[in-house]
């Protein structure tokens, strides 16, 4: 349990949360480049790939404020057993939001899953986790993986990446990427990040907007109950921040910050 709370900012709109969620993420991209020449995320799928574009397309305002594309190193969170042009891929939604409107010459590398091993989820889990292996250094030496962000989203009931309230994937704790079958939200086939793995991050970012999140987030905030977003704050405290619109925190009563 991390001992301080987790930072929640509330915007009155869409392009107000993603003009501080840019400089939020360029300052994670200054520190990834200060430890080491790169920049290491792993991004969910859902709505955050939209506000994402809308943070990281619009123009820089100078050396501090320009996104690096070509330092960046972009995993997944989690993706579902399809293939990458599937309309269910988050590869695919990822591509289709951002990485296709990316202007210029200097393009982030990015890593999508193995669809070779779409019929076989263990196998998909296994080759995403040797990537990582491979990019983080050796398992045996380096216990978990350490993203400089990790962009996440949370879904009306409270799962994040594809870890699902009440899933016993919430227990795994040695594999960095694990398999699911059963995922409760369509398609049930997918590999996510192990809880361990994404409160290790040096920062977490959530990203929820809109008033079909206020009930979650009222339990999230108030209750956790054992829900995976709320995991994430425990493990994760003052490293885990929330970029959320007024409507998705209607009623909660969590304290908000005031800035960065
Ligand atoms: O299934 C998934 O859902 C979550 C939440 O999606 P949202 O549309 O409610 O933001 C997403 O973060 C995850 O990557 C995806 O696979």
């Amino acid at each position: 349990m991390a001992s301080k709370q987790p930072n929640l900012f509330a915007f009155p709109s869409v392009p107000q949360l993603a003009s501080t969620l840019r400089t939020y993420i360029l300052t994670a991209q200054a520190a990834g480049l200060q430890r080491h020449n790169s920049f290491k995320i792993a991004v969910s799928g859902g709505s955050l790939p939209k506000t994402l574009a809308q943070a990281l397309l619009q123009p820089g305002s100078g050396t501090e404020d320009e996104v690096q594309w070509d330092k960046w190193e972009i995993f997944f969170a989690d993706e579902r057993a399809v293939p990458l042009d599937h309309e269910d891929s988050n590869y695919a939604l990822l591509k289709k939001e951002l990485l296709d409107k990316i202007e210029g010459e200097k393009m982030p590398v990015v890593y999508p899953i193995d669809v070779r091993f779409q019929d076989d989820v263990q196998e998909m889990a296994d080759q995403y986790e040797q990537l990582l292996v491979r990019s983080f250094a050796s398992r045996d030496s380096v216990k978990l993986p350490i993203f400089d962000l990790l962009l996440l989203g949370c879904g009306p009931d409270g799962h994040t990446c594809s870890l699902f309230p009440s899933h016993p994937l919430l227990r795994e704790t040695d594999a960095w990427v694990s398999p699911i079958s059963d995922s409760p939200k369509p398609p049930p086939k997918r590999i996510t990040l192990s809880l361990p793995v994404v409160t290790h991050g040096v920062k977490i970012a959530f990203i929820a907007t809109g008033g079909g999140k206020k009930e979650i987030m009222k339990e999230i905030f108030e209750k956790g109950n054992g829900l995976p977003c709320a995991l994430v704050n425990e493990g994760a405290g003052e490293r885990c921040s929330w970029f959320v619109d007024e409507a998705a925190v209607q009623g909660v009563v969590f304290p908000r910050k005031g800035s960065l």
